[in-house]
């Protein structure tokens, strides 16, 4: 049996759906083929369940600290405990409601074809799916990543979590060891620790977080630590180990104990495409030595009809990047407009508590460049917000150009942080000097108010 589509996408990820919305709303007769969950990886085992349960970890952290503010309880209820499973529950309710979302978007997509099923390339531009060949003059492939798990000596003698797995856990771990000190495995060490867990971080880099600047690495160092979080790095030759009911993990550091054994261990150590199992080269599509889906500036592939979208391309890890990557695709295919990859200013951020706000350069790749640059800092002690909700861990960083005046890049570790550093994303997405920016009359009071003042402090870098 053969069918064929003016369109196939292959995964229902964030670019994906959307991407069939806009094909199918001019008039195309699209499928869409999905092995899983419709929603991938940010809608079932990413960035809406952690973001639901680093809420419950935040509210939880709020009543620990409940007396600081003035809280009292009419009679003393011992120590604040902590319910795991109903936190499990409130996040299983936003991945279903999400996903429920997305399945009756699809739904209602007029010539939309979802096939649920596996798919592989058997030619140019020709798909194989449930023992089914379809084929369209345009392929676009939206098909995420999975957690890296490397082949660790002893891995198959212990069980192990990865994030897909720790999500629905509804038994609280006496002692979590997370492998990786970055994005994944700093959010989850958090919220395990709020959540009542202790928790060791294992790092093989020296800091943790080693994409951002020294000073963020630092601070963020400093306020898990005092949450109670251990951190272990330069942690090279991991090696895993069953002793009796616990698993341990050999960490080999330079300083401490060569092993810690914990009752359940967390790999965070980074993502990998999922490319090695779609035939790519029967198609001609070129990876590169990572596995990533080698892409121009538009989004095309090596293959004439197909473009790859999101994380599987490697230009962007993030949803807010592969949502953007299909804005690109459709605005050039549907839009006539000539848009690129290249353009994107990208920001992000880190939910750990405060989270951190980032967008364009750190500090170090500024000076990289060799530019002329200016730079400034302003602690969270010496923001009056902050100091008001009693929350002045961390600090807000810019560099600009000393030549433009243009901002390069800007961190905002701290309260509200995520939300404050849009004020800057969207200036340079502006164009806009920070001359210009200098002059508004932000509100009072809000983290925010501070950034035309960090902006007036910003000096040359020595
Ligand atoms: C724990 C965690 C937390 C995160 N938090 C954030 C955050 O707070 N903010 C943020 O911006 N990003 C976050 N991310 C990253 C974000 O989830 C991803 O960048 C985003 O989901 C990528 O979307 P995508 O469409 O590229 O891929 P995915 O969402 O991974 O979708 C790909 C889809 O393709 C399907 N598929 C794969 N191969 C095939 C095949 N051969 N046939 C059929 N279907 C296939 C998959 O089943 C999947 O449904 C987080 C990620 C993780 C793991
Ligand atoms: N808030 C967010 O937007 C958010 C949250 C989570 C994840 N994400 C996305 O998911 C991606 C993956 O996140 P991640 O944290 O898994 O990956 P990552 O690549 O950012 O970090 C992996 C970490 O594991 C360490 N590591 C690697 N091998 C190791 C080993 N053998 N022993 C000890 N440590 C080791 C690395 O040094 C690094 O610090 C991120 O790039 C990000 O885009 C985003």
């Amino acid at each position: 049996m053969s069918r064929s589509f003016d369109a196939i996408i292959v995964g229902a990820g964030q670019a994906g759906p959307a991407l069939a919305g806009r094909l199918t709303a001019a008039g195309k007769t699209v499928a869409i083929i999905e092995r899983h969950l419709v929603g991938g990886t940010c809608v079932n085992t990413g960035c809406k369940p952690t973001k639901t349960l680093v809420a419950s970890a935040y509210a939880a952290r709020v009543a620990q600290r409940g007396g600081e503010y003035g809280v009292q309880y009419a009679a003393d209820p011992g120590p604040i405990r902590f319910h795991l499973p109903t936190a499990a529950a409130r996040a299983q309710k936003v991945i279903l409601n999400s996903r429920k979302g997305n399945e009756d978007w699809l739904a209602s997509m007029p010539n939309l074809t979802l096939i649920r099923g596996h798919a592989r390339f058997t030619g140019p531009r020709q798909i194989e799916v449930n023992g089914e060949t379809i084929e369209a003059p345009q392929v676009f492939l939206n098909v995420g990543g999975r957690a890296n798990v490397p082949d660790f000596p002893g891995l198959v003698d212990v069980d192990y979590l990865t994030n897909s797995t720790i999500i629905p856990l509804e038994v609280l771990p006496d002692h979590l060891i997370v492998v990786g000190g970055s994005y994944i495995g700093l959010e989850f060490a958090q919220m395990y620790r709020r959540f009542g867990a202790k928790v060791t971080v294992v790092e093989q880099g020296p800091r943790l977080v080693g994409k951002e600047d020294e000073d963020v690495s630092a601070e963020i160092r400093t306020f898990l630590e005092a949450e109670g979080i251990e951190v272990r790095t330069h942690a090279c030759c991991i090696r895993l180990g069953k002793r009796g009911d616990q698993v341990m993990v050999g960490v080999d550091c330079d300083e401490g104990a060569p092993e810690v054994t914990g009752s359940h261990v967390l790999l965070a150590v980074g993502r990998r495409p999922n490319t090695d199992d779609l035939g790519l080269e029967l198609a001609g599509v070129a990876v590169d030595e990572r596995g990533y889906i080698t892409v121009d500036d538009h989004l095309k592939t090596t293959a004439e009809g197909v473009w790859a979208m999101g994380d599987c391309n490697g230009k962007g890890a993030f949803t807010h990047t592969a949502w953007n990557d299909y804005e690109i695709v459709a605005a050039n295919l549907l839009d006539g407009a000539d848009r690129k990859v290249s353009e994107r200013i990208l920001g992000y951020a880190l939910y750990v508590d405060p989270p951190l706000g980032r967008v364009g350069m750190t500090e170090a790749q500024a000076r990289r460049s060799g530019r002329p640059l200016l730079v400034a800092k302003r602690p969270m002690t010496r923001v009056g917000r902050a100091v008001e909700k009693g929350e002045t861990w961390g600090f807000m960083t810019m560099v600009a150009d000393a030549e433009t005046r243009k901002v390069l890049g800007a961190a905002v570790l701290g309260t509200g942080g995520d939300e404050v550093i849009h004020g800057v994303l969207d200036m340079m997405n502006a164009g806009a000097t920070i001359d210009t920016y200098q002059w508004a009359v932000p509100i009072h009071p809000t983290v925010s108010e501070l950034i035309p003042t960090l902006i007036g402090s910003l000096q040359p870098a020595a």
